[in-house]
């Protein structure tokens, strides 16, 4: 599915990000079942870090996943590569300032989302001008998951972007909790993706939902 703006706003208000190395031994797909039945909106699949499936394995995992998010119509898109996310017929891929540059992208999977990581205004003019659907923009907040991240920025990011003319969808990213969600889309985000708060919490379904609901209130 490609998605007008306007749906993709919308579409990036819940954006669970994970893979099997999030999900701290749980099966990734009842997690994935349990974050939809909370009320994610958008799903990437990111199997990175320690232990992460490859190959064969990780196809497989992500093909579930796949047809779980299209049973749903939860549009779903591959992190960095563009091999998986042709294979599984996403939606969409997410790359980022060291990943394939987003004009090879759209020529080998023409007609998708294509969403880029911007850590700067100057990055988000780049991505704009580069034919950008959606920008990921972090970290909000300090991470552990992500052990490459870029230095905090804080929600502030998001209003230097905004104020520097920049109107294409924004999801942030990077330690969002329930406690830090509403200033990230105060600051101007579209959405809010989260890997931990959802995948790590007690219930994942009741972390999807708080979520949600705090989303609901300001959208
Ligand atoms: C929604 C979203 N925003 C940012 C990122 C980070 O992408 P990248 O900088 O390429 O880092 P990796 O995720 O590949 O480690 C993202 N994945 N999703
Ligand atoms: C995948 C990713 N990208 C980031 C960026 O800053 O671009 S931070 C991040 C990890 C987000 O995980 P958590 O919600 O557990 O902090
Ligand atoms: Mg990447």
């Amino acid at each position: 599915m490609k998605l007008h703006t306007d749906q993709l706003r919308e579409a990036l208000q819940l954006y669970l990000v994970m893979g099997s190395p999030n999900c701290a031994g749980a099966d990734p797909v009842e997690v994935l079942k349990a974050a939809i039945d909370g009320g994610i909106t958008m799903f990437q699949y990111r199997e990175k870090g320690a232990g992460a499936l490859t190959g064969a394995a990780s196809l497989a995992l992500g093909a579930q996943l796949r047809e779980l998010c299209a049973r749903h119509a939860i549009p779903f898109i591959v992190n960095d590569d563009v091999g998986m996310a042709e294979a599984l017929e996403a939606d969409g891929i997410h790359v980022g300032q060291e990943d394939t540059a987003a004009e090879e992208v759209r020529r080998r999977f023409p007609g998708k989302i294509v969403g880029i990581s911007a850590h700067n205004l100057a990055e988000a003019q780049s991505a704009l001008a580069a034919g950008a659907d959606y920008l990921g923009v972090g970290p909000m907040y300090a991470t552990r998951t992500k052990l490459d991240a870029r230095e905090v920025q804080g929600p502030e990011g998001l209003v230097r972007m905004r104020e520097g003319g920049i109107r294409l969808p924004l999801v942030g990213i990077g330690g969002i909790d329930a406690a830090g969600a509403a200033a990230v889309l105060r600051g101007g985000a579209d959405g809010i993706a989260v890997v931990s708060a959802i995948t790590q919490a007690r219930s994942p379904r009741e972390a999807a939902a708080e979520l949600r609901e705090i989303v609901n209130m300001i959208k």
